[in-house]
């Protein structure tokens, strides 16, 4: 497995290399990014290789030692790389499944420098790539007591093939009925803030005096499902989304009197008067700034809850759909773990020869059709993919063979 573009190829030479690495086995990939040279792979346990990431300086002529944030990728049997755009490098992971094969390292985005100046080292951060334009995910927001909860609930029993909900984690002690996993992942704030601060979130904030946070995996647990991923959290975690990368729509759900509000929150009997106070306090600021320009796609409001769930589902353009006849769109296939990745006219191509795709065929089965007639005519076939510019670590496979 290895990369075509041979100027982005560098051989470390023998006895340089970090311990663990394996020269032997070449267990590794070197890519070559302005004037560092990184170094992915490491060591194997037999079957897999840790997908590790060491850089060597060409200026200073040594080896850094760099923060890496993100979760890394599991081991895999072997894996190509290609640095995309000067900034990132692509990491494809062979024999593996679409959810887990295109990984992204971040060595010079604008998000890695500003770290660095925060950390005081080098900084590299990884990020799981995201196969197919997936449908958008739906931010939904809105003050302590309005019904989110509610809403999602009723949707996520109606349709649950269609949605997934991120659990988020907080540092608030779980209520009588709520299951640590399922409604949140209840954590420890030193935990949490160890975290947040190695980038394991996408969005964190302190609500009504405690932490609460998206985590990166719980996103890409629904999305890896192929399902629309539903984000209930409050108006300061749907700004920082709003100005991140992901792309989603925004619905603020607001009631129909603040006395409606207090009514609901009493009744629900999950809060002390103290707490509710506080609740009821900031839901006068969410209830401005809901209405910020730019910021939600939709206002609804709660009044009556099927009225509301109506028009919500209407939102999400699901009044005329059962989840019985949903198609995700997401596609299935494996990269074979032979293959070599080379990048053209801003397309990257994955090649593999046709014994290979013939081993596979069965996870290309969408792919199939296309590639039959081209499969006994050639020894090589190409799997053509784009990195998409406007959804950034979104891969969009694949409608060309070369
Ligand atoms: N349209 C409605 N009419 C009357 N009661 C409602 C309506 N919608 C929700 N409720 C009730 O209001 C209470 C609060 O709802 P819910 O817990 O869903 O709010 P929430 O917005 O998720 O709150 P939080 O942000 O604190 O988690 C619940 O007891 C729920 O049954
Ligand atoms: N910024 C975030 N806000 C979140 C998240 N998960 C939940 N929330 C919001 O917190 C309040 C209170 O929730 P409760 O369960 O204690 O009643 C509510 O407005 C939620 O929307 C999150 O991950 N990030």
């Amino acid at each position: 497995m290895g990369q075509e573009n041979s100027d982005n190829l560098f051989d470390v030479p023998d006895g340089v290399l970090p311990a663990g690495y394996d020269s032997e086995s070449k267990g590794y990939q070197t890519v070559i990014v302005n004037d560092k040279i990184y170094v992915i792979g490491g060591s194997s346990d037999g079957a897999r290789l840790s997908i590790d990431v060491k850089i060597f300086d060409k200026s200073t002529g040594k080896w850094l030692i760099p923060t890496i944030l993100g979760s890394k990728p599991m081991p895999s049997k072997g894996h190509s790389s290609i640095p995309v755009n000067n900034d990132q490098i692509l990491i494809l992971k062979g024999d593996c499944s679409a959810a887990d094969c295109f990984w992204f390292l971040e060595v010079d985005t604008p998000y890695v420098r500003e770290q660095a100046k925060l950390l005081g080292t080098d900084v590299v951060a990884w990020t799981k790539g995201v196969v197919g334009d997936g449908p958008k995910p739906v931010v939904i927001s809105g003050p302590s007591g309005v019904g989110k909860g509610t809403l999602i609930a009723k949707l996520m029993k109606e349709f649950p093939t269609t949605f997934g909900f991120s659990v988020s984690h907080t540092t608030r002690a779980p209520r009588e009925k709520e299951i640590n996993g399922v409604h949140y992942h209840f954590t420890e704030r030193s935990i949490m803030e160890k975290e947040i601060r190695e980038a394991k979130f996408l969005e964190s904030a302190l609500v009504h005096g405690n932490l609460y946070g998206t985590s990166i995996e719980a996103v890409e647990a629904v999305t890896d499902a192929g399902k629309r991923c539903i984000l209930d959290i409050d108006v300061q975690g749907a700004r920082t989304v709003r100005a991140g990368s992901l792309d989603a729509s925004f619905i603020f759900i607001c009631p129909p009197s603040f006395e409606e509000l207090e009514k609901r929150l009493r009744a629900r009997g999950t809060e002390t008067e103290e707490q509710i106070q506080k609740r009821l306090r900031n839901a006068r600021a969410e209830l401005d700034e809901g209405k910020s320009v730019g910021l939600f796609d939709h206002i609804l409001v709660n009044d009556d809850l099927e009225t509301c769930y109506e028009n919500l589902k209407k939102l999400l353009a699901l009044n005329d759909r059962t989840d019985a006849n949903y198609q995700p769109t997401a596609k299935s296939f494996k990269i074979p773990l032979s293959h070599s990745i080379s990048n053209k006219d801003q397309k990257f191509l994955i090649h593999c020869r046709t014994s290979e795709l013939g081993k596979e065929r069965t996870s290309f089965t969408w792919l199939q059709s296309l590639l039959e007639p081209y499969c006994k005519q050639n020894d090589a076939a190409g799997l053509d993919f784009a990195v998409s510019s406007l959804q950034p670590n979104y891969v969009t496979a694949s409608l060309g063979f070369s």
